[in-house]
């Protein structure tokens, strides 16, 4: 890995300091994280934060998401959280699975039982491009919150009432002033969280390339229809996805390709925290 990365906007710092304030308002926290990366896109430095109360965590894009690895975080992580909730934010099969799940929830069973308020104020957290602005809308039933194929878009808080007696308080996507460990910030760069001018899309690629042929060996292969596939070396498996995509000497298309095929899920149901692909939860 060459390239350093780091995205700490001025925006940023500022919304955690807005987030501080706004705590003592909200009931609980909703962290949204990728399913695909559901370790990877917690931000560390807001859970401190937001811990004061119920933190429920919502690992979106499950759509994209290998679930055998779903399983196995969730099942490593259950006692950490209020609640785990999977969702699909893009698809209208959001709301109704969303809201069971939430309900099930002692914290909810414990609510009602006190006859609380109707209205539930809910603080949504998370980094850049997880889906935050999608999965408002969707609850909302209209299209409040600003969503967009690319990170950063959202700037400011603003409450947002749900057709469910929730009122959501979206805020922009957080990341934190210095990625210690660059594995983090190439997956995060992977998965479409951090502005692509910032990155090196060759240094993501090969990361990419390594990684599935490590855990998923077949995808890469599969997906461009090599059948000689240089499984050790990912330069070599670069240049032979390079040649085979029509695309000459052209590294850098290709490199952008292939993350942008990954984005998509044109690999198959793939996720980036793997825990092994054993079939025990362990
Ligand atoms: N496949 C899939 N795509 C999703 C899902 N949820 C959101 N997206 C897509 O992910 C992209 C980012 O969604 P946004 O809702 O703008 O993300 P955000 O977290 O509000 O982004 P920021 O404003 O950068 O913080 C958009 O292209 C959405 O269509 C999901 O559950 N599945």
């Amino acid at each position: 890995m060459t390239q350093q990365i780091q995205w700490f906007p001025g925006h940023m710092a500022k919304t955690i300091r807005e987030i501080g304030e706004q705590m003592k308002l909200v009931d609980f926290s909703l962290e949204i994280v990728d399913a695909r990366a559901p370790q990877t896109t917690q931000n560390p430095q807001i859970m401190e934060m937001i811990a004061v109360k119920p933190v429920f965590l919502v690992l979106n894009k499950i759509d994209l998401a290998d679930p055998r690895q779903v399983t196995k975080f969730i099942n490593k992580n259950k006692d950490k959280f209020s609640g785990i909730l999977t969702t699909d934010a893009k698809m209208g099969v959001l709301s109704k699975d969303f809201l069971r799940q939430l309900k099930n929830n002692s914290f909810f069973a414990d609510l009602s039982k006190n006859n609380t308020a109707a209205n539930l104020k809910a603080l949504v957290v998370g980094t850049p491009n997880v889906g935050k602005s999608t999965f408002i809308n969707h609850l909302a039933g209209k299209n409040i919150a600003r969503t967009a194929n690319k990170p950063g878009v959202t700037h400011f808080l603003y409450w947002i009432r749900t057709r469910y007696n929730l009122v959501f308080l979206d805020t922009p996507g957080l990341l934190w002033p210095k990625f210690e460990d660059q594995e983090i910030a190439t997956k995060i760069g992977i998965l479409g969280g951090i502005k692509d001018n910032l990155l090196a899309s060759d240094d993501l690629a090969l990361w990419l390339i390594s990684f599935l042929q490590k855990n998923y060996p077949t995808a890469i292969a599969t997906r461009y229809k090599i059948s000689h596939f240089p499984l050790d070396n990912p330069i070599a498996a670069l240049m032979s996805i390079t040649s085979q995509l029509g695309l000459r000497q052209d590294f850098e298309s290709a490199s952008q390709r292939l993350i942008n095929d990954f984005r998509s899920g044109k690999f198959g149901l793939i996720s980036l925290d793997f825990y092994g692909d054993d079939y025990l939860d362990n």
